[in-house]
């Protein structure tokens, strides 16, 4: 899958290009990344990508045409890679937090792309005009303040490259992601077995297998019941799963 990144500070991008799963993925050619920096795309000799803003206020905004000129270099090299950029498998994506909450389903969405170009904004934000003319679709990692919007293209890339084919060794923790099914995730143990007097459930060590899968169905629905009654409430379980939840309310 192709990801190019527009962002004026690039080298941020190490952090996933250059460790873990996604690094990896990307070093078996699973994934691209290009990086795009709007500077490259100024004429000025100040290299400015940022300007005043229009009826005053505080901060920068930045401009509109470096960065068109950055996202068509973007779709050139999304179409160099194979991507179909024009019927919207190649979508321009604004990372904003005006934009639709990030979830499991938009990442699996996503994951059935051929392509992404993801728009990072810095300062107080893009010129409305280049976003009506060239943004597909925003998207938020959530309500808060941040600085610029490349932390939120990072987890908007590792969440779409681990769900890539092949990416995830042991496919099955992918399945059993339990935001898969939109549960919270159950405890976890390992060695030792004793970790200051605090051991490990007895049904882990039994081997039962099917007692296991029950328990910690079990585990994932108390605490989500408890932590999250709003993922609780959509949550509608699959047949066997039904017959567990029986079990926990005798
Ligand atoms: C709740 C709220 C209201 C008003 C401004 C801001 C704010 O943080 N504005 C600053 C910027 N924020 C983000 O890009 C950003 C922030 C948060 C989640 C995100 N998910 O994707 C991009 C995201 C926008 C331009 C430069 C950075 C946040």
């Amino acid at each position: 899958m192709f990801f190019a990144v527009i962002s004026i500070l690039p080298e941020m991008f190490t952090a996933m290009t250059d460790f873990g799963v996604v690094g990896r993925a990307i070093k078996r050619q699973q994934a691209s990344v290009a990086l795009i920096n709007p500077r490259d795309f100024t004429t000025d000799n100040y290299r400015r990508i940022d300007e005043r803003p229009f009826g005053g206020g505080p901060g920068m905004v930045m401009m509109a045409e470096p960065l068109e000129k950055a996202i068509l270099h973007a779709k050139d090299l999304a179409r160099q890679a194979g991507c179909r950029v024009d019927d919207g498998a190649c979508p321009v994506v604004y990372l904003s937090p005006q934009g639709k909450q990030l979830d499991e389903p938009s990442v699996v969405q996503m994951a059935s792309l051929d392509g992404m170009i993801l728009l990072c904004g810095r300062y107080e934000g893009i010129d409305e005009r280049l976003l009506k003319r060239y943004v597909d679709a925003e998207i938020s990692i959530g309500d808060y303040v941040l600085t610029g919007g490349e932390l939120p293209a990072m987890v908007v890339m590792d969440s779409v490259i681990r769900r890539l084919p092949q990416v995830m060794g042991d496919d099955l923790s992918a399945l059993q992601d339990s935001f898969v099914d939109g549960l919270l995730d159950c405890p976890h143990y390992t060695k030792p077995l004793d970790f200051h007097g605090d051991t490990v459930p007895d049904v882990l060590l039994s081997g039962h297998h099917a007692n296991i899968a029950k328990w910690r169905f079990l585990e994932q629905v108390k605490r989500t019941q408890a932590r999250r009654p709003d993922l609780w409430a959509k949550f509608s379980p699959a047949k066997q799963q039904l017959k567990w939840l029986k079990d926990l309310k005798d």
